[in-house]
């Protein structure tokens, strides 16, 4: 099958673990910010997760290089524009980015200016490619929280213009969804919709609480409701996308190997899983990587990838004109 012209739909991919290595050497030159090398191989293998990383902390290290990078207007609008080109060159057509604003105050840039910056550098690229987009705000569960509302209000006034959800991101710890109720409220009250990544360092009780407490629609990864009754027949009696980054899951030990994933139990029961990046760069992969690994390695049929394909159309942050759109790719 060829995988690089199946229409593809990408709900889960972090703007700053997807930049361009080139793009990373040029930036730091123009921002007169030093890097460990300016060799562009170096830089690559700097950005890339191993597969020898220990767990998802060790993996979130990889961050702090493109990062640096991403602190200015005209940094932040170029890489959301260059993902959106990459993605549209290999048939994504709809794409829906997450980043965390918290991460790119640095410089004194307001959350207005950084969001501002990001939308602006996708609508760039949907008017320039064939492609459409949502961005998605991931608030870092780690950071302190003071700045939580205002991370939404700046948002909010992007909502339905670029911006759609919200997302909680970084390390995961058991019982994190518990401290968050009152700032996911919040959101849903603004008009955003609900993704939380859970379930992707062995807590399937956390996908359950993302569900129940914080309104979830959507969980990130959730691989971990395989060992968690209650969360496995929540997730499928409401419905909630799953959204599966197999790449990543092996770099960060979520599963062991391609063949142990539980995606694929997941789609024999009818579970409403889409294939997902997660971090184009930090995990070194393509939406073609990804559908051609998760097929292969489960010998899915053509009818198998058109089930998930609208499971990400019937899942996604969309306009009802967009999801219409999107089913005409559909077999
Ligand atoms: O797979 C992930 N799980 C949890 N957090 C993640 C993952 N990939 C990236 N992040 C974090 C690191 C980024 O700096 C942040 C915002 O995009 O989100
Ligand atoms: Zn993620």
């Amino acid at each position: 099958m060829n995988y690089f012209n199946l229409p593809k739909i990408d709900l889960h991919c972090h703007l700053d673990g997807s930049v361009r290595p080139q793009t990373i050497i040029e930036l730091a030159q123009e921002q007169n910010i030093s890097l460990p090398s300016k060799d562009i191989n170096e830089i690559n293998s700097l950005m890339i997760a191993p597969e020898t990383c220990q767990n998802l902390e060790e993996y979130l290290l990889r961050f702090d290089l493109p990062l640096s990078v991403m602190q200015t207007e005209a940094g932040i609008e170029r890489i959301s524009f260059e993902l959106f080109e990459d993605a549209a060159k290999e048939n994504v057509k709809y794409f829906e980015v997450r980043f965390g604003p918290q991460l790119h105050q640095q410089q004194g840039l307001s959350f207005k200016q950084i969001i501002g910056s990001a939308v602006k550098g996708m609508q760039r690229a949907e008017a320039q490619f064939n492609i459409k987009g949502n961005y998605i705000l991931s608030i870092l569960r780690t950071f302190p929280k003071d700045n939580i509302n205002a991370v939404i209000d700046a948002g909010a006034e992007f909502l339905n213009e670029g911006v759609v959800a919200f997302d909680l991101a970084g390390a995961e710890l058991p019982g994190f969804c518990h401290d968050v109720i009152p700032y996911a409220k919040y959101a849903k009250e603004k008009g955003y919709r609900i993704t939380i990544h859970a379930g992707e360092q062995g807590v399937g009780q956390n996908v359950h609480d993302a569900v129940s407490l914080l309104h979830a629609e959507r969980i990130g990864h959730g691989i971990h409701i395989t060992g968690h009754q209650e969360a496995y027949d929540l997730v499928k009696d409401k419905n909630i996308g799953l959204e599966t980054c197999p790449s990543s899951n092996i770099q960060t030990k979520a599963v062991n190997i391609l063949s142990e994933h539980p995606i694929h139990d997941f789609h024999q029961d009818e579970l409403p899983i889409t294939i997902n990046t997660d971090n184009r760069t930090v995990s070194n992969t393509t939406m073609t990587d990804e559908v051609r690994k998760v097929m292969e390695e489960f010998n899915l049929t053509r009818e198998d990838y058109f089930k998930i394909y609208r499971n990400s159309v019937e899942q996604a942050f969309a306009s009802d004109e967009v999801k219409q759109y999107l089913m005409q790719f559909a077999e």
